[in-house]
């Protein structure tokens, strides 16, 4: 069968030149949406994404605000930023990038980001709100999925998605957004038994397990579809998914790869909602 290369780098160009549009449109009004990104501790990773982001902001004419901190930064401090920022009126958004060092709460960060600069979507009101089906800020990752089936033009509606992976900022609101657009959603998670016999029944499969390679031919039905939101190292160091690509890739209808599938699409759905959030300032 041949297979459908899901390209979320060009995807993302699209939807990022309709949101320069509304940049300048903003500027011509005198407001620039402005995105503030804490970083705690120097995990290269991090310093990748962040990296990412701020280019992304710098072509589209968000003005982006850095903040590092130390690996050893105090919860009271981190939370004493928060709160200048949740004041700032050149932010309009605010990332407080995850993991934390453990001598930090980290639901109780996310809480005290204001829900009007909530661009992640991960503040409990925010989530209540997706639940429910009301207008709020999407998560990055789960929303820039939702686009890339769009753009790929692949139904939703009527469609068996199985998701792996139940965490607050992917799985679980990955399976929400695809409830809403009438698939019927399996969540499988590490306690699932016979994983393989859920995913063999997937139309759709979104992996985010954060095990590289994983997903070999062997999960995959003929014809199905899959999303991978891994990233991994592999053996050579080389950025890799969840999903065994080129095991799998003969056996899909279309699928995306890493880099350049789910990844910049996290961000331009980032970039998204810091520009909504500064569209609030228009009288
Ligand atoms: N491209 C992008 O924009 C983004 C990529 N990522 C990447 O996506 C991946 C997942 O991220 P995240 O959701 O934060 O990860 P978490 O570690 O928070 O969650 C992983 C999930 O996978 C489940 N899981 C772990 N092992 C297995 C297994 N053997 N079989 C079935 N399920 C399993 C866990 O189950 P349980 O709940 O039972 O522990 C958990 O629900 C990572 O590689 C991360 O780097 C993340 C965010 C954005
Ligand atoms: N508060 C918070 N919000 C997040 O959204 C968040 C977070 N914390 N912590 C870490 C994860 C991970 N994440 C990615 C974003 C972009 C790429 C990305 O740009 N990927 C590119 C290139 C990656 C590269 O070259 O290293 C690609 O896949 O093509 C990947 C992963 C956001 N996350």
């Amino acid at each position: 069968m041949s297979s459908q290369l899901i390209n979320g780098k060009e995807i993302s160009n699209t939807i990022r030149t309709g949101i320069q549009k509304e940049v300048q449109d903003l500027i011509a009004k005198g407001i620039t949406p402005g995105l503030a990104v804490i970083l705690v501790g120097e995990d290269p990773a991090s310093h990748t994404y962040v990296a990412n982001k701020e280019k992304a902001c710098k072509e589209l004419g968000i003005y982006s605000k850095l903040i590092k901190l130390p690996e050893d930064t105090t919860e009271e401090d981190l939370l004493a930023q928060i709160k200048q920022l949740n004041e700032a009126s050149e932010i309009d958004g605010i990332l407080v990038q995850l993991p934390l060092p453990k001598q930090i709460n980290e639901q109780k960060v996310i809480e005290t980001i204001s829900p009007l600069k909530d661009v992640d979507g991960f503040h409990p009101n925010s989530v209540g709100k997706m639940l429910l089906g009301q207008e709020t800020f999407l998560p990055c990752t789960p929303h820039g999925i939702m686009k890339l089936l769009e753009y790929s033009n692949i139904e939703v509606a009527g469609k068996h998605a199985v998701v792996i992976g139940r965490s607050h900022i992917v799985g679980v609101p990955m399976g929400q957004l695809l409830l809403q657009h009438d698939a019927t959603v399996t969540y499988c998670h590490s306690k699932t038994k016979n994983l393989q016999e859920m995913t063999k029944q997937a139309d759709i499969l979104v992996v985010a397990i954060g095990r590289a390679k994983m997903i070999t031919a062997d999960y995959i039905k003929e014809g199905a579809a899959v999303i991978d939101v891994g990233m991994n190292r592999d053996e050579n160091n080389h950025l890799c998914g969840d999903v065994d690509f080129d095991s799998v890739v003969e056996k899909t209808s279309a699928i995306t790869p890493v880099p350049g599938g789910v990844g910049p699409m996290t961000i331009t759905m980032l970039m998204y909602n810091t520009v909504q959030s500064a569209k609030t300032k228009l009288a």
